[in-house]
């Protein structure tokens, strides 16, 4: 990491103590404001756009404005494309995850499978089995009373996990307790409390901790692994082997076989021999989907539902247009999509508003380069901020407001979609799942807003309860816990949704 054939000089940065480097300088909480705050002082002053800093033995780069993020992620994809991947996950056993993966032909192996079945095209086949479940979760919504965050969090985790099964396995997952649903909740939780990037820079440093016995105090996390890499082992092998087992069935029966990114890939290989390292790549790819989609869909939401909690004339607006185009019962479809501009706003307004992939995943350097007259190291984990950059110029940013989407006319701004939204990522290791993310997003909330309606509680004195966005802090953040009040604004949409369920 330390050549420096150039000569030139590092970009510019915070001063560091030596081995621990600037970790005490980090707010662990929310590290992209220490990070923006870097950015204003030592960045944009020099006019350099990169921050210099290391963390725990670990070089960074932190870049600031998008267009860094393009010239570095997009144009010099080759040298900006690769992963950091700390012992840690090994102990937990998901090194071979596509996230984890560094820039190796296993993990373009991963991106081909990605995208033969979530590419935007192929993702559009999903459309049907978002809107099926996109009305289960209204339903399961109208069947409680008043919104616990914990209850409302549940129902949208149900949903993207019984997609994510769907179109990964072809599994028809019952519910959330699903045992298959649940072994994989259990691993995604688990690595969300066990695996902070601090601490898996710590294992890198002091290689020795992961050689000490697990019994040793501190060490429990080593335990705690163990028990993971069980996990993780079975939600790869189970669900695969159901897919599989589904296809030597509908082969044998005949009938008409139900898709799935394994059924597919394994389809596309029927006249061939599948050797073992392919299958272990397609194993590793399919379960990756569930870890990496479910939170990440379902956190997005409950964003969406705390927004509409907060602002309800951006609901009964987005609720007018959709009335105003389907009539008071007519369910919500895909081809209505292009006639909602509104409700297509709120979606992308929700992306922006509040990432829920504050830093996105750390992309890493495979040779050295040098940006604006600066050094830049091979093996430097590369941080982006750009979407958590509240400029102090733009006070507006941090405002929920669908309508800057939007032209003078009421007409979607041209020139951005969802898909190309920075919270998605850049360049090669973009996220896969975008496309098929965002058509689920929009199911649910399309038919949220057309069949519910989000109010702050009232209290016994007839006082609405407040509501704050708050949000949890972390590599990925959500909003805390939060109380609203859930209630079915057409009676005749909601039996038309039960209808609808029941013919399917
Ligand atoms: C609103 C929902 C989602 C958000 C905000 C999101 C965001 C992200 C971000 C920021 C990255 C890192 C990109 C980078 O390194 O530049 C990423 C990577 C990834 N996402 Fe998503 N994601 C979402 C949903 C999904 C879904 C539904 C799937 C699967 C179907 C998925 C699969 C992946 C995978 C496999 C990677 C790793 C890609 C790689 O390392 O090459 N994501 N996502």
């Amino acid at each position: 990491t330390r050549e420096n054939p150039s000569g030139l000089p590092l970009p510019p940065g915070p001063r560091g103590l030596p081995f621990i480097g600037n970790v005490l300088d980090i707010d662990p909480a929310r590290p992209w404001l220490t990070y923006c705050d870097w950015s204003e002082k030592y960045g944009e002053s020099l006019f350099c756009d990169l921050v210099y800093s290391s963390i725990l033995g670990q070089d960074y780069i932190i870049i600031n404005p998008v267009k860094v993020a393009k010239e570095l992620f997009e144009q010099r994809s080759s040298i900006y494309s690769d992963r950091m991947n700390p012992a840690l996950y090994d102990l937990f056993g998901i090194s071979s995850y596509t996230p984890m993966l560094g820039y190796t032909d296993e993990w373009k192996r991963h991106r081909k499978l990605f995208h033969m079945t979530l590419r935007a095209e192929a993702a559009a086949n999903c459309r049907d089995l978002n809107l099926r479940q996109a009305r289960g979760l209204v339903l399961n919504m109208l069947d409680m009373s008043m919104g616990e965050a914990g209850e409302v969090d549940g129902h949208l985790a149900a949903f993207a996990a019984t997609l994510t099964m769907a179109v990964t396995y072809g599994y028809n997952a019952s519910s959330w307790d699903d045992p298959l649903v649940a072994r994989a909740k259990m691993i995604a939780e688990t690595l969300s409390t066990e695996l902070p990037a601090e601490r898996a820079m710590l294992f890198n440093t002091f290689p020795l901790f992961q050689r000490l016995p697990s019994w040793l105090p501190g060490l429990a996390v080593k335990r705690k692994a163990a028990c993971c890499r069980g996990l993780v082992a079975e939600a790869r092998d189970v669900p695969f082997e159901y897919a599989k087992e589904q296809m030597a069935v509908q082969l044998t029966l005949a009938g008409s076989s139900t898709r799935s990114m394994v059924s597919d890939f394994l389809r596309s290989h029927e006249d061939e021999d599948i050797n073992d390292g392919v299958e272990r790549s397609t194993r590793n790819t399919a379960s990756a989907v569930f870890l990496a989609g479910v939170d990440t869909t379902s956190s997005s939401l409950l964003v969406f539902v705390l927004a509409m909690t907060l602002h309800s004339d951006v609901q009964e607006r987005a609720r007018a247009e959709i009335h105003a185009v389907l009539g008071s019962n007519e369910l919500p479809a895909f081809e209505h999509r292009a006639s909602l501009p509104y409700v297509e706003a709120v979606l992308r307004e929700v992306l922006r508003w509040h990432p829920v992939v504050p830093l996105g995943i750390p992309h890493a350097t495979s040779t050295s380069d040098i940006y604006n007259g600066y050094h830049i190291p091979k093996g430097l984990s590369v941080v982006c901020v750009s979407r958590m950059s509240r400029p102090s110029s733009d006070p507006d940013a941090t405002r929920f407001n669908p309508e800057r989407h939007l032209l003078p006319n009421g007409q979607l701004a041209p020139d951005v979609s969802c898909t190309s939204d920075p919270v998605f990522g850049f360049g090669r290791r973009a996220c896969p799942g975008k496309f098929f993310a965002e058509g689920s997003m929009w199911a649910a909330i399309v038919m949220m807003l057309s069949t519910v309606r989000f109010a702050p509680l009232v209290d016994a004195d007839g006082k609405p309860v407040e509501v704050k966005a708050e949000f949890t802090m972390g590599a990925a953040s959500r909003p805390a816990p939060f109380r609203c009040c859930i209630t079915s604004v057409s009676a005749e949409r909601e039996s038309e949704i039960r209808a609808a369920l029941m013919s399917a």
